[in-house]
């Protein structure tokens, strides 16, 4: 059994001042590991903590990187404690809920190449989820070492924002943990995001020291057997903490509008002195973002990408809309159903 410290595992007075004397006198503070159907598995001072949910609370409701009060006799999870940063995406099909994809993080490595798949929208697109969780993005240009010219994609990536950090690196080689050790520090947590095979696992491993990775477990339990998803926090030997879960790894798409703001500062900062309020900044009298490209303080291209997340963002807010809509009548299909067979 693996005894962490609080402050090891990343504990800060903002979820000290979630706790009454009664918590403290009474429940164990843990971080969940591992998130389960029915169960999840926290560290803590006291070891790893199997847990079950009090039934206020469900298994979507809880987040790998969560800090929880746990009833140790009971091994149960009292509370989830507020985050601090919260990684999520809408469901597409489902209810339009949103679903929990990691929690507490500090800093979001946004994965890419120097190479093909280097691509600025997509980078955005990235830099505005890390924003709309108030997590701090760090862009990683992975294989440096087989491009003529990193320079040059750092160049661009740097363009993104102000003060945004870019690292170009090869990830195969021995100074990753080194390089991105002022994110990885003592209870610091972080994950990494990007397409397939940019890099992502080659990095995760130089960071954890080893095969850390996500694997899936077979598993069995009174229900027979099943597959369920391996421990998804990983203890760096820096004293930071990796979050891999598939979750992590299939992130993309944002659906953030204070994220896409955050994204393009010095376009969201104009559209309030635009003449008319639901400037389409085209060709609109009195457009301040027109007037800006026009003395050549605004990119033309950023415009474009701006104003196509917006556009992406509100087609799938309508789609939550409409599913939530869709999920309704079905439910209301389905008892009916059920009132006609009990006739
Ligand atoms: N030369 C070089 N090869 C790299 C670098 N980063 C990753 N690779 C190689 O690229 C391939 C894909 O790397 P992975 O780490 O598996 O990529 P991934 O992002 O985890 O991919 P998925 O598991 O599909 O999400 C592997 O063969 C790596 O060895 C790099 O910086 N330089
Ligand atoms: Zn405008």
């Amino acid at each position: 059994m693996t005894e962490f410290s609080r402050d090891a595992l990343g504990w800060s007075p903002f979820f000290m001042s979630q706790l009454d004397i009664a918590d403290l006198e009474t429940l164990t503070p843990a971080r969940i590991a591992t998130v389960h159907r029915d169960r999840v598995v926290g560290f803590s001072e006291i070891g790893n903590l199997e847990l079950t949910l009090d039934p206020e609370i469900t298994t979507a409701a809880v987040a790998v990187g969560d800090w929880v009060l746990a009833a140790t006799e009971q091994h149960r999870v009292i509370r989830v404690l507020d985050r601090k940063t919260e990684l999520s995406r809408s469901t597409e099909f489902h209810t339009g809920d949103k679903q929990l994809i990691a929690a507490n993080l500090d800093t979001l490595f946004i994965t890419s190449s120097c190479n093909n798949d280097f691509n600025v929208a997509r980078l955005e697109r990235y830099l505005a989820l890390a924003h709309d969780a108030m997590v701090t993005p760090v862009i990683l240009l992975t294989k440096a070492d087989q491009c003529e010219d990193p320079d040059s994609y750092v160049d661009q990536a740097r363009a993104l924002g102000r003060g945004l950090e870019v690292i170009a690196l090869d990830a195969k080689s021995g100074d990753v943990a080194a390089v991105l050790a002022p994110w990885c520090g003592k209870g610091q947590t972080v994950a990494l995001s990007g397409s397939s095979g940019v890099g992502k696992t080659t990095v995760a491993n130089a960071l954890t020291g080893g095969n850390a990775i996500t694997q899936d477990i077979r598993e069995d339990d009174a229900r027979g057997r099943h597959t369920t998803t391996g421990r998804s926090l990983h203890a760096m030997p820096s004293g930071g903490w990796l979050i891999d879960t598939p979750g992590m790894r299939g992130l993309g798409m944002a659906e953030a509008a204070f994220g896409i703001d955050a994204t393009f500062p010095e376009i969201s900062e104009l559209v309030t002195r635009c003449k008319f309020r639901d400037c389409d900044h085209d060709s609109e009298p009195g457009c301040a973002v027109q007037a800006a490209i026009a003395a050549g303080d605004i990119d033309p291209e950023r415009l474009r990408r701006f104003k196509k997340l917006k556009r992406e963002n509100t087609h799938a807010t309508e789609t939550i809309a409409q599913s939530r809509e869709r999920a309704k009548k079905f439910s209301k299909n389905v008892k009916r159903a059920m009132k006609k067979k009990g006739r």
